[in-house]
């Protein structure tokens, strides 16, 4: 399938910024005209942050999610801005607070949305302060980051700007792991490998910024004031990149912020995706399936598993829904092995490092697991296939039959399910616990966010160990069959030995 939202990012992570060195400074002879135009947001300290878990700066724009006000006054400024006449309209929604919903019946295959490319933002877009704009592409700044400062550059000109409804339209606090703080990952997701995964995410947006921060903005402070472009407004733009983002096939992956249809919420059970027509040149899907009037339409963000939706959309779907959930389990070579350096040299070589996430579905397990597994397990005399063992668990190659041999599987099994055994432990020691018990005293907002994390990090943990629990089913079941057959080898030589003897 090709893409949808953020799928730029894949299963990697953000790109860290590194462009060439900045050039000569701008121009600075219009800065007084930016700074007159700009408004200066004041920002208030009451919430915390995702970063130090220290007291962070509220973010003046955008709205409650649940908001229709400004959903509204957004669908009125679309139509009058050449959003043609549409077939959907946003509603509070079961699913997702605001979604688009079927005002009339639509049948399965139909074309829908044609926004308009004029309604669209893109890293081509017109800045309202084009001295912001000209620094950043005079330094090369990639993409992500330039689209992250300009919805900044947008949101701080309030009304000046011409996307001032879109911008009051998005949510004002995304609940993506970008704004969770450290001891919220800490103490939640203890047990998922996605906590690692958010930290990585979280590092990366730190870095880029305060890379913006050295090469850019330091360098031309009236065009870049503190109080707009700092790290929590960046927190927050990166934030609506990550879960509002598409990126479209039929415009050589060009990335895109694209009002109205960034209100269609995901379905797992939804295949289809956001691109762009070319002969009715507006941004559009396709459906897979008809809806009534009333039903929300729905459209795929990607096949993620359900940590990579709370990485990045801030939820969960329920249980048992996400046909593309997976978990990841960690494995790792084993310190006091003879072999260690020789081995992870191997797997260095083909990018490999220990520990090492694979993913597990509730359908089975990647081959390239299996292969870590038996270099893991495997004893020195055979080095010499060390390095094909750790090319198979880059690329997925079979190992040759001379390698695999039952006494080896049967150690790498037991090896994944120890693994699968001790993540297993950790899952329930959280779900069975609770996590830690809350110290202090809170607001009824900060009470809330808890309860809200807290039932997030469940679901999500109950969806990841119900995998590890299947796989560790049919390893166990594996493993009993090979050792009975073994048992059943045993029992035969041993019987045509009695024979042999009488
Ligand atoms: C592209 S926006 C969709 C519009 C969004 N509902 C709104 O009101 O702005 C993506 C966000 O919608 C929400 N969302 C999308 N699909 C969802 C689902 N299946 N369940 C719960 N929330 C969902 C999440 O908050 C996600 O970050």
């Amino acid at each position: 399938m090709a893409q949808i939202f953020c799928r730029v990012l894949g299963s990697a992570q953000f790109p860290q910024v590194s462009w060439p060195p900045p050039r000569p400074a701008a121009d600075s002879s219009s800065s007084a005209h930016v700074v007159r135009c700009r408004i200066r947001c004041s920002v208030s300290a009451t919430s915390s942050n995702a970063l130090t878990g220290s007291e962070a700066r509220v973010i003046p724009w955008g709205c409650e999610i649940e908001s229709l006000e400004s959903a509204s006054a957004l669908q009125r400024w679309l139509s009058a801005s050449g959003l043609p006449p549409q077939k959907l309209e946003i509603q509070r929604v079961d699913v997702g607070e605001r979604g688009l919903v079927a005002l009339n019946n639509i049948r399965k295959g139909e074309k829908l949305l044609f926004v308009p490319p004029s309604l669209v933002i893109t890293a081509d877009s017109e800045w309202s302060c084009p001295e912001v704009g000209n620094v950043l592409k005079k330094n090369s700044v990639p993409d992500w980051p330039l689209l992250a400062t300009y919805l900044l550059s947008e949101a701080s000109l309030m009304s000046s700007s011409r996307w001032n409804r879109y911008i009051s339209a998005l949510p004002r606090q995304p609940y993506s792991l970008l704004y969770w703080t450290p001891s919220e990952l800490d103490t939640y997701l203890v047990a998922s490998q996605i906590r690692a995964r958010a930290i990585e995410r979280i590092t990366n947006v730190i870095g880029t910024y305060n890379d913006l921060k050295l090469r850019i903005f330091s360098k031309h402070p009236e065009l870049f004031p503190e109080e707009v472009f700092n790290i929590d407004s960046f927190l927050w733009s990166f934030g609506i990149l990550f879960s509002r983002l598409v990126r479209l096939p039929s415009m050589n992956g060009k990335v895109a912020l694209v009002p109205w249809a960034d209100m269609l919420n995901h379905s797992p059970q939804v295949e289809t995706f956001l691109d762009y027509d070319k002969s009715s040149q507006g941004i559009f899907f396709m459906t897979d399936q008809s809806y009534q009037p009333g039903e929300q339409v729905f459209i795929s963000y990607g096949k993620k598993s359900n940590g990579e939706l709370l990485l990045s959309y801030g939820f969960v779907p329920k249980e048992g829904t996400n046909p593309n959930d997976s978990v990841e389990l960690s494995l790792s070579l084993n310190k006091s092995d003879k072999c260690y350096k020789e081995k992870l040299e191997a797997l260095r070589k083909h990018g490999l490092s220990t520990p090492q996430r694979f993913p597990l579905q509730i359908t089975g397990w990647p081959v390239e697991m299996m292969a870590y597994s038996y270099l893991v397990v495997s004893p020195s005399n055979m080095s010499q296939h060390f390095e094909e063992m750790a090319a198979a668990s880059s690329n997925g190659t079979a190992l040759k039959m001379g390698i695999k041999n039952p006494e080896l599987e049967e150690k790498a099994l037991q090896f994944i399910l120890d693994c699968c055994e001790s993540s297993i432990s950790k899952y329930s020691k959280f779900l069975e616990g609770g996590g830690t018990p809350d110290s202090g005293t809170f607001s009824a907002k900060q009470a809330n966010r808890k309860s809200l994390l807290k039932k997030m990090a469940t679901d999500l943990c109950t969806s990841e160990r119900r995998i590890l629990y299947r796989t560790q089913y049919i390893l166990r079941r594996r493993l009993r069959d090979m050792r009975s057959g073994e048992l059943r080898a045993l029992t035969l030589f041993n019987g045509f030995r009695k024979l042999f003897k009488q």
